[in-house]
């Protein structure tokens, strides 16, 4: 997958996102947990439109819990309502369900008192950028139990909705958002993290930037890991020691970056160095 956004593919994708914003009461919003900020798109607010939101930490299981912790206070303290998800397993699914019906509750309350509707389910549209999880999360919502209610009169033909529990309802294809490079430290953590294609970056800028931040954040794992006496100062220095122990030489005993660079980035994918987050929530 390559993603590459130009103006007219954004503005197609926030035509096609609004057209699906018409047919629903709630937007669940999801992003990674390991990098929430820089895998959200920062118009969000915007593109939305005023439709309630839930904010969903995706792949938890391969982020640091504890800051995974600070992310959901930090978003809660915002007023946004938040669920922790592994979509692969399913965990925290269950949850959903009922958020966002106490989401649309005051509306759906005075709309039925004012008999505008009847009693009918919430229906929502998952949202996010690429690879997120946007897929695996609605094939698990659907479950074993696909019970696609069918084409909605007047509505584009071709949504389909998928029956999740007694009172929700969810748009069989999500809404892509795209990423916003607003810096190169958001490429980086995509990058890292897979969300984009890490061909389309230095392969060796990617490890120096995960270096850095485990030197700051995780030290002790890359000890263990590399079995490294101490922690350098500076990621180059780091590089070097993990090329080192890891026999990683040119002739003339220099360090081979790149094959350097393949093992530690295929050791993060593989999660050999553990549950990692790339962004904590700034302090205040
Ligand atoms: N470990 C883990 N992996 C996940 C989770 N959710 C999704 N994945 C994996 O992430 C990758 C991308 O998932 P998709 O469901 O294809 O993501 P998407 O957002 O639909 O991607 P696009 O189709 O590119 O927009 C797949 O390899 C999934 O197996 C999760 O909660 N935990």
């Amino acid at each position: 997958m390559t993603i590459q956004w130009f103006p007219g593919h954004m503005a197609k994708a926030r035509r096609e996102i609004t057209e699906k914003l018409k047919l629903i009461d709630v937007v669940f919003e999801l992003v990674d947990a390991r990098v929430p900020l820089a895998s959200r798109n920062p118009m969000i607010d915007e593109i939305t439109a005023g439709k309630p939101r839930l904010l969903l930490l995706n792949k938890a299981d391969m982020a640091d819990p504890e800051v995974t912790r600070l992310w959901v206070e930090y978003f809660q303290g915002k007023g946004l309502p938040v669920l922790v998800l592994n979509s692969k397993t399913g965990q925290g699914i269950n949850k959903i369900e009922a958020a966002a019906k106490e989401l649309v509750k005051e509306k759906f309350d005075k709309m039925k008192a004012k008999g505008i509707i009847k009693p009918r389910a919430v229906r929502a549209l998952i949202l996010g950028i690429p690879n997120v999880g946007k897929s695996t999360l609605i094939n698990r919502m659907a479950g074993k139990n696909i019970a696609v209610t069918g084409d909605k009169p007047g509505v584009t033909k071709k949504q389909q909705w998928i029956k999740v529990g007694s009172s929700l309802e969810l748009l069989d294809t999500p809404g892509i958002l795209w990423p916003k490079f607003e810096d190169q430290s958001i490429g980086l953590k995509l990058a890292v993290t897979g969300a984009i294609k890490e061909t389309l970056l230095d392969f060796s800028e990617i490890v120096l930037f995960a270096l850095n931040y485990y030197k700051d954040h995780y030290p002790e794992r890359l000890q263990e890991r590399y079995n490294l006496e101490e922690i350098p100062e500076e990621a180059i220095q780091l590089f070097d020691a993990i090329g080192k122990k890891r026999g990683c030489l040119m002739s003339g005993g220099l360090i081979d970056y790149e094959k350097t660079a393949e093992i530690v980035l295929r050791d993060i994918r593989a999660e050999k160095l553990g549950r990692l987050s790339y962004e904590r929530p700034v302090q205040v």
